[in-house]
């Protein structure tokens, strides 16, 4: 995993990032939390080639190469596919009966022909959580993936979220810091707002 340095990102006068740099742990979790506003999600964006930052900074090359897998703060579903057919947009090798055994995980049995469009807000996260987490790739970016679960479901998807991420290289943001001791993260790192 290359060391990321020097990432500078500027909002017309408004300065998110300077001379930022993060060491990612390769294979574990690696939680970023922060003040809302500090840049987390632009750091992410950045991180994942979605947004440019104000020059090239150090690791960058090495991070476009990678394959990646998120989940954005919004679902990002195909509202008129099926749950299954958006969650095997990106694991088109998984067999279906696999794919029911993990929609099983998160309590999404029974909904694999619905369209996406007529699931509630918290079914949506689990879809964007599970084709994220389905997906091969070499790093995933969790930008707040729990966010609008119920307690009960949230813990459960967590705990399977941690599981599945085991051995693996994961960005996560979060705004709690259980969520970064139940996903097990080796390091928490904490983002300062520059204004
Ligand atoms: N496309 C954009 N154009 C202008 N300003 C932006 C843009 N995207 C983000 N910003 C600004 O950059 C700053 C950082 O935003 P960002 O979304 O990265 O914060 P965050 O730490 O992820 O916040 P939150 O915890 O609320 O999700 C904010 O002040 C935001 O208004």
């Amino acid at each position: 995993m290359p060391d990321i340095t020097d990432i500078n990102k500027t909002y017309g006068e408004h300065r998110v990032l300077e001379h930022f740099s993060l060491h990612i742990e390769e294979g574990r979790t690696t939680c970023i939390m922060g003040r809302s506003g500090c840049g987390k999600t632009t750091l992410l964006r950045i991180l994942m080639g979605l947004e440019q930052a104000d020059e090239d900074f150090g690791g960058s090359r090495e991070m476009a190469a990678m394959k990646k897998s998120a989940v954005f703060q919004e679902d990002r579903l195909c509202e008129n596919l099926s749950v299954m057919a958006n969650i095997r947009l990106t694991c088109p090798d998984r067999t279906k009966a696999q794919i029911q055994e993990e929609m099983r995980e998160v309590d999404l049995e029974g909904c694999a022909g619905q369209p996406v469009h007529e699931l509630s807000g918290g079914m949506k996260r689990r879809v964007a959580l599970l084709r994220a987490l389905l997906a091969p790739g070499d790093i995933l970016f969790l930008d707040e993936p729990f966010k609008g679960l119920d307690e009960e479901t949230r813990q459960k998807v967590i705990a399977y979220t941690a599981r599945k991420c085991q051995g693996r290289t994961v960005l996560f943001v979060t705004h709690d810091e259980r969520e970064a001791g139940l996903m097990k993260a080796a390091a928490v790192i904490s983002m300062e707002a520059l204004c």
